[in-house]
């Protein structure tokens, strides 16, 4: 099964995905950007405020494309548990509003042309626990290391993580990432346990 944390910078997606170690030692923990030379590439283009968004679109999607043939389709051939801390929906919501914010490339709609470029080598995952903040606290949680930790940027980000909970109700659940670590922690323990059909 492949479970993905999603949310805003500062949400506690790591906080969350570390503590679930101890609970699923067995389980393959994961996360995107990775520590491949892709995910290497990823990060020099964070760090450059002048990237162009489509070149970042792309090397965050061979990031991904270098994932799922490395990690995640040999775990998931295993049957093994997957907990990715970010996955596609990062590339929706934030590509999507970056290229929003860059008057659309060309492009009508962002987020949908994002979606597509993954329809079809993709693995769908079966679970989404999305962490969910307001973007001043997000912001104020996780500093301002990067172009991408600014309020205003993580409130469209916020918006189309919405638009990805309307169009896909099945997969995610929301968790109030507002609350204690300790209660952010349970919720989503909660969650997936319920998915896996453990009883607590
Ligand atoms: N529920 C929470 N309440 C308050 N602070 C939190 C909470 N969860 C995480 N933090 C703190 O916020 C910062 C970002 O957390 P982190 O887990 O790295 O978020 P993310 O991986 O989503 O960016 C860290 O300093 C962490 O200790
Ligand atoms: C995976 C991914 C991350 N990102 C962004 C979110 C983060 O600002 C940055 C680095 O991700 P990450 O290291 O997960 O940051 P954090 O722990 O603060 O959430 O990359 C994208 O814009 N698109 C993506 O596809």
């Amino acid at each position: 099964m492949l479970v993905t944390l999603e949310g805003l910078d500062g949400s506690g997606k790591t906080t969350v995905w570390e503590a679930l170690h101890e609970r699923y030692p067995d389980a393959v923990f994961t996360r995107e950007p990775t520590n491949s030379w892709y995910g290497d590439a990823v990060y020099r283009s964070i760090e450059d405020d002048d990237a162009d968004p489509l070149a970042e679109l792309f090397l965050y999607t061979a990031d991904h494309a270098d994932h799922l043939s490395r990690v995640i389709e040999p775990a998931l051939e295993r049957d093994d548990l997957v907990i990715s801390d970010r996955y596609s929906d990062s590339r929706f919501a934030y590509q999507g509003a970056t290229l929003e914010a860059a008057d659309g490339h060309g492009l009508a709609d962002p987020l949908e042309y994002v979606v597509d470029v993954h329809r079809p080598f993709s693995i769908e995952p079966d679970l989404t626990i999305y962490l969910d903040l307001d973007p001043e606290t997000a912001a104020a949680r996780a500093g301002t290391t990067n172009k991408f930790e600014r309020a205003e940027y993580l409130a469209s980000v916020r918006d189309n993580y919405e638009r990805l909970l309307e169009r896909d109700p099945d997969r995610f659940v929301r968790v109030d990432a507002t609350q204690p670590p300790e209660a952010v922690l349970e919720a989503t323990a909660d969650v997936l346990a319920d998915a896996l059909g453990e009883s607590r």
